[in-house]
């Protein structure tokens, strides 16, 4: 219920556009209720042959009530659609903007799929709380209130049957039906979260689930998903539907209520006659606006659901990242030291320590090259660095400032990242070098393809998504290009070149090192070759590291750094 609460807070952002409905809801309806009304009267009356004048009266207020009620009904559909609208953008966005900062902790609990759904199935339901939920009950009860008043004018006991076929249509039906809906509800949710999680992956591992022909296999699993899906879907809607008709059929019966003791109440003489038709009429029309009333609870309990689904993420104690209030937000345009100090490190549910207790410095304009074995905990004090991981213990200081003081996009700023694997948007060569910066000219663009052998890339050339038509050593590349093109003074390289040969390699090195000069960089290789290059080689294995110096110092050392290396040569 709290979660929506949360939501209400945002639906009351549209406040204007939310009285404006409901004032013209409440016009629509009780001018519907007066159209009947008159017409009842006119009926009865001009069975007793009154004056000319009383009847042009009487048809010109049945003519224009019928024109407020059109005009007042277009006003309530044209202003509670555009607050949802509104409401719905703006639910997406705070359910974004509180999503993003928990990346990548939240990706370590949910699964793509499961946000997916969350992010468009949820959010979408809730277009239901505000058209359905929300306002409606408001326009029902104003309505009602003064038609039960009207009526209690010409007959009391009339009122009082319009009263409980009101509570009958607006609290005891709907509740019945809400008990059944319930248990359907959340397993609609669920299926359709399993569906969505399903198809991701299915998509995502497309490939590899042909080469091992378990394509198949897979496909009737999500086929049987679907028909799982479809069929909640359907228990769902039909449970709906009843609900609706049976409240249809319930405001038929109060009518005819109305009619039978009107009709007693006219022939013991306490209701005039003239009356009954209107009275009739108005207990027709008012409970139109209490039809959808049937489907009311199965709304709210669903928005309740799809709002506690969406806080759920981005309120989980498990995901969130526990960051000081950053006061920096800029950072000098200069290259930086980093200095890493007794951080700890273990990534979330992970039962090891990735990294048990480090400290490292790494001066300015140094450049650094981290080596060791495979999962020894190289890539993630890359993102401790760029702060995309926050450690658990210990300090990581950018210059003399603590990097918890410092906001991300700050130090994003600065940094020229390749990571080991890059992400390509769906787009031309030219849009994916511009992530780099949007004022970036072509020529700076074709300088940079150059800088890593790609010159004869044109610019115009379409990538696809994920950059499926581009080999795994081009990707490498781009990304570089990107790097170059990038603003800062920090290169975080994560086995930047792994997929390429060692001429192009060697070729891109050398302009790269040429262009970072002045510049921090930490290179994380696997390879040794041309790391006499660097000032600083760090070694480490599990989390620690083991030994650092100059290349020649490592060599004299003959420690692991030289078996590696004689081990790498032995290779080549
Ligand atoms: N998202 C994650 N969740 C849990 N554990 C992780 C995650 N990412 C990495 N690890 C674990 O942390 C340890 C260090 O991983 P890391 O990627 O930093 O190693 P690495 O030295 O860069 O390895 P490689 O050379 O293979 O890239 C590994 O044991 C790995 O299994």
């Amino acid at each position: 219920m709290s979660a929506l609460l949360k939501v209400i807070k945002l639906v009351l952002i549209e406040k204007k556009d939310i009285v404006i409905a409901v004032i013209c809801g409440f016009i629509a309806g009780i001018s519907s209720v007066g159209l009947f009304a008159a017409s009842g009267y006119l009926i009865s009356k001009s069975a007793l042959t009154p004056p000319f004048y009383t009847l042009i009266v009487l048809t010109s207020t049945v003519k224009l009530l019928g024109l407020v009620k059109a005009g007042a009904k277009y006003g309530e559909r044209l202003y509670s659609h555009r607050a949802t609208f509104t409401i719905l953008s703006n639910l997406r966005v705070a359910f974004f903007e509180k999503l993003t900062p928990l990346v990548p902790n939240v990706f370590q609990k949910y699964r793509s799929g499961d946000l997916l759904a969350r992010v468009v199935g949820d959010v979408e339901s809730l277009q239901n709380f505000f058209l359905r939920v929300f306002y409606p009950p408001m326009v029902l009860l104003l309505v009602f209130i003064s038609t039960i008043f009207f009526a209690s004018f010409y007959s009391m006991e009339i009122a009082v049957i319009l009263l409980i076929g009101f509570l009958l249509t607006t609290v005891l039906i709907p509740a019945l039906f809400t008990l059944r809906q319930v248990k359907i509800n959340g397993k609609v949710r669920n299926e359709r979260g399993e569906l969505s999680t399903y198809i991701t992956e299915m998509m995502f591992g497309f490939r590899d689930l042909k080469l091992f022909q378990q394509l198949q296999t897979k496909q009737n699993h999500l086929i049987s998903q679907s028909e799982a899906y479809i069929a909640q879907q359907k228990a769902k809607n039909i449970n709906k539907i009843s609900s609706q008709s049976f409240n249809g059929f319930i405001t038929f019966v109060v009518s005819w209520f109305v009619l039978a003791f009107g009709a007693y109440l006219v022939t013991n003489g306490t209701l005039e006659g003239i009356f009954l038709a209107m009275l009739v009429m108005v207990s027709l029309t008012v409970f139109e606006p209490a039809a959808p009333m049937a489907v009311f609870p199965i709304y709210m309990q669903e928005s309740s659901d799809a709002s506690k689904r969406l806080y759920d993420v981005v309120e989980d104690p498990d995901v969130q990242v526990n960051e000081t209030k950053a006061t920096i937000f800029k950072l000098p345009d200069n290259a930086p030291s980093l200095h890493f100090k007794e951080i700890q490190f273990t990534h979330q549910g992970d039962w090891r320590t990735t990294i048990p207790n480090l400290s490292l410095t790494i001066p300015s304009k140094s450049k650094v090259a981290i080596v060791g074995a495979s999962g020894s905990g190289k890539s993630t004090l890359l993102q401790i660095a760029l702060k995309l991981l926050q450690v658990q213990n210990g300090k990581v200081f950018w210059d003399k400032q603590d990097t918890a003081s410092i906001a991300g996009e700050a130090i994003w700023e600065q940094a020229k990242v390749v990571l080991q694997e890059n992400h390509f948007f769906y787009g031309t060569i030219r849009e994916n070098l511009k992530l780099a910066g949007a004022e970036l000219t072509d020529d700076q663009l074709k300088a940079a393809l150059t800088n890593v052998n790609l010159e004869q890339f044109s610019l115009d050339q379409q990538v696809l998504e994920n950059g499926e038509n581009l080999s795994g050593g081009e990707k490498q590349r781009l990304a570089i290009a990107r790097a170059f093109l990038k603003k800062g003074h920090l290169w975080l390289l994560d086995e930047p070149t792994s997929s390429l040969d060692a001429l192009t390699e060697q070729s891109i090195y050398q302009r790269l090192f040429e262009y970072a000069k002045e510049d921090t960089l930490i290179l994380i290789s696997h390879r040794l070759q041309g790391l006499d290059r660097m000032d600083l080689i760090i070694v480490m294995d599990q989390g620690n590291i083991i030994e650092y110096g100059s290349y020649q110092e490592l060599l004299n050392k003959e420690g692991y750094f030289f078996q590696m290396k004689t081990l790498e040569e032995s290779l080549l």
